[in-house]
């Protein structure tokens, strides 16, 4: 028995249990939900030169072998299986961070002259981005979003744990030099130590036509030090900007954007500035709209950012699987893809939530 977008319930009516149905073969990367997942995020490596508070320990993690990594072919061909069989029209390249992966421009070039007219985007911290940017450009990346959470050098390395604010400056320069565009940037803001700061970042971000975007802290990070009460919410950082500027919604369709879009104007003035972006992970959960998929950077799918379950697709990739075999395991992995935040539910402040073993870089952001 079919009930709608490709899924088959086995022995009872379209409407009873979703759990008691399977993918139908053939089908995109539905979920028991309804939801297809179009948009797919690989991280390219697990490692990284910064120490963010909110993702990474002071001391890093144990890093992958690099005979644990997906290899460039092997991560071109989870593209082409993801693309030619199962729906994916958007890729993002995460990490760790990816500028790390000495391949890095080999990949995209790789994945471009198979994929002419596929969105190719990076998620990065822009340490070293200035040198690479040009290249990152020609071999057909599309565009870039930076993370950066303070222009002050010493509350960057407070929070980064390292002294590269320059470095990721003259990064997003060079991004937007080269034409990476839109240069979306992303801060995190930490109660007491970036938070004051969001009307200046705002400021600096209009001011070179970046689109900023706030983030809610999530409780990724390796150390546990994440609590309700000290993460700075969507409702706050409004009101922290609205010290400044006046937010109106955007009348854009958020088409299943983490991002929940305002336009900015000063107060008074008719004129728009531009426009800033929140995520609102934790208060204001989009999970319901969710089409993402993750691969690790050792090659396991994660339905979702929360999922303490894990399907490897490395293993079959290297015992010679064929494509439609990787291509059923993975649609079986998402189909059993959670409702929200891991959970039947949203609630990454409620009791039952349960923090997944790895951390925000582990998993790929
Ligand atoms: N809850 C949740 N948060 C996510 C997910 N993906 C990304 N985020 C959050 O959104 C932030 C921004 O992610 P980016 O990698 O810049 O990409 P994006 O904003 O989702 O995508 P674009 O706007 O298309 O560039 C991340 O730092 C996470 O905090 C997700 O699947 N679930
Ligand atoms: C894990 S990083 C990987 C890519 C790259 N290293 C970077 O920082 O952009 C991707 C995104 O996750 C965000 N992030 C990391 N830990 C987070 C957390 N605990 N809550 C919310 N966002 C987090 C970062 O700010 C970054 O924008
Ligand atoms: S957020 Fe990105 S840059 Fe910061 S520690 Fe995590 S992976 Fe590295
Ligand atoms: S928490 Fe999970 S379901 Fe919700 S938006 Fe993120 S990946 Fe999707």
């Amino acid at each position: 028995m079919e009930s709608g977008s490709g899924r088959v319930a086995l022995g009872m009516p379209a409407t009873g249990n979703p759990d008691n149905t399977v993918p139908r073969p053939g089908a995109g990367l539905l979920d028991r939900f309804g939801r297809q997942a179009t948009d797919l995020r690989i991280s390219l490596t697990d490692k990284c030169n910064l120490r963010c508070t909110y993702c990474m320990p002071a001391e890093g993690l144990s890093w992958l072998a690099k005979n644990q990594v997906l290899t460039a072919a092997e991560i071109t061909r989870l593209v082409r299986i993801g693309v030619s069989r199962l729906g994916v029209r958007e890729l993002r390249l995460t990490g760790g961070e990816p500028l790390v992966r000495a391949d890095l421009v080999e990949i995209i070039s790789a994945i471009r002259s198979e994929h002419p007219g596929l969105p190719v985007s990076m998620t990065t911290n822009a340490v070293g981005l200035a040198k690479k940017a040009a290249a990152l450009k020609i071999a057909g990346l599309t565009r870039i979003n930076v993370s950066l959470d303070s222009l002050h050098p010493g509350t960057f390395a407070q929070l980064t744990r390292r002294p590269f604010l320059d470095q990721v400056l003259a990064g997003i320069d060079a991004a937007l030099a080269t034409g990476l565009a839109p240069v979306k940037v992303n801060a995190v803001l930490m109660r007491g130590v970036n938070d004051a700061e969001a009307p200046d970042l705002l400021e600096w971000a209009l001011s070179r036509q970046i689109e900023l975007r706030f983030i809610e802290q999530m409780p990724l990070d390796a150390d546990h030090g994440w609590t309700r009460d000290g993460m700075v919410t969507a409702a706050q950082t409004k009101a922290l900007l609205s010290t400044r500027f006046e937010l109106a919604p955007d009348p854009r369709r958020r088409d299943g954007a983490p991002a929940e879009r305002f336009e900015v104007r000063r107060p008074g003035d008719a004129g728009l500035l531009g426009t800033v972006g929140i995520i609102a992970s934790v208060t204001e959960p989009f999970c319901a709209d969710c089409r993402r998929t993750r691969i690790t950077a050792e090659g396991k799918v994660m339905s979702c950012l929360f999922s303490r379950e894990e399907t490897d697709l490395l293993g079959l990739l290297r015992a010679t699987a064929d494509d439609a075999e990787v291509a059923d395991r993975w649609r079986a992995a998402m189909w059993s893809k959670p409702k929200a935040h891991g959970m039947d539910h949203t609630g990454l402040d409620s009791a039952d939530y349960v923090q997944p073993d790895r951390s925000m870089s582990a998993i790929g952001g």
